[in-house]
């Protein structure tokens, strides 16, 4: 994972490649699909929010199996930047790529390689965890049951959405995670409220998202199980 912003770089794992604002590349090759070689890359990123500047000069180049923690103060533009990775949010300057092609070329094949998980958990409060499920399965496929099972919501899959507690939504919101894979996870402080057994939980579906190759980059202020992860400070 590569990690460079306002002419500052953040952090470098051992063998990680550096770019400079302004394009220059130090090391590292070609850009591929394959374990080991960068896939998604911000190019020289940058945000407006209302009439305020927020971050610029952002590069982030991540691997498959990579992990990426956004930390920072509030108002730190943390939200801002995983909205500009989903695409909900356009950039005022600079580019997404993926495998060397910037998103904007096909947006709608960048959102079916992404899972954006907000501070929101968007749930239905009328349907059961179980048809909450079901619903997000029709639009991303997947199975319910097994994703039901790898957040602990079997026992409650019944229960109408407007009956959980603040930590069985995340976790409903969570499940979806679970339901099929997608190449990235941008996730907006995902264990908020979660029970020491949930993280752990969570710990599991991560690692094995990363295990296959997949990315993850989550904004948070605690500590999340995401071990190895580059962290990129905002
Ligand atoms: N809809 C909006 N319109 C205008 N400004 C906004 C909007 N949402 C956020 N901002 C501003 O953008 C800046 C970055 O906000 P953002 O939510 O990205 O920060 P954050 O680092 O995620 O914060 P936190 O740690 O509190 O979650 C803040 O100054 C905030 O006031």
């Amino acid at each position: 994972m590569r990690i460079v912003a306002n002419r500052r770089f953040f952090h470098a794992p051992p063998g990680a490649g550096l770019r400079r604002r302004g394009g220059t590349r130090q090391t590292g090759g070609g850009v591929a699909n394959s374990r080991g070689v960068c896939v998604l890359e911000t190019i020289d990123l940058a945000c407006w929010r209302g009439e305020r500047a927020v971050f610029a000069g952002v590069g982030l180049a991540v691997k498959p199996g990579d992990a990426v923690l956004l930390l920072g103060r509030n108002g730190a533009g943390k939200s801002s930047l995983l909205r500009v990775l989903a695409g909900l949010l356009a950039p005022a300057a600079g580019h997404i790529a993926w495998q060397g092609r910037d998103v904007r070329e096909d947006p709608a094949a960048h959102a079916r390689r992404l899972r954006y998980l907000g501070h929101l958990d968007a749930l239905k409060p009328a349907l059961t965890v179980r048809e909450n499920l079901a619903f997000h399965a029709a639009l991303t496929g997947g199975e319910v049951a097994p994703a039901l099972e790898a957040l602990g919501l079997s026992a409650l899959a019944e229960l109408p959405g407007r009956m959980l507690s603040a930590g069985q939504r995340r976790r409903l919101a969570l499940a979806r995670l679970a339901l099929s894979p997608a190449e990235i996870w941008l996730l907006d402080e995902p264990t908020l409220g979660l029970d020491a057994a949930s993280v752990e939980r969570l710990g599991d579906l991560l690692a094995a998202h990363r295990a296959r190759g997949g990315m993850v980059v989550a904004a948070t202020h605690l500590p999340l199980p995401l071990p190895g992860a580059g962290e990129f400070r905002l």
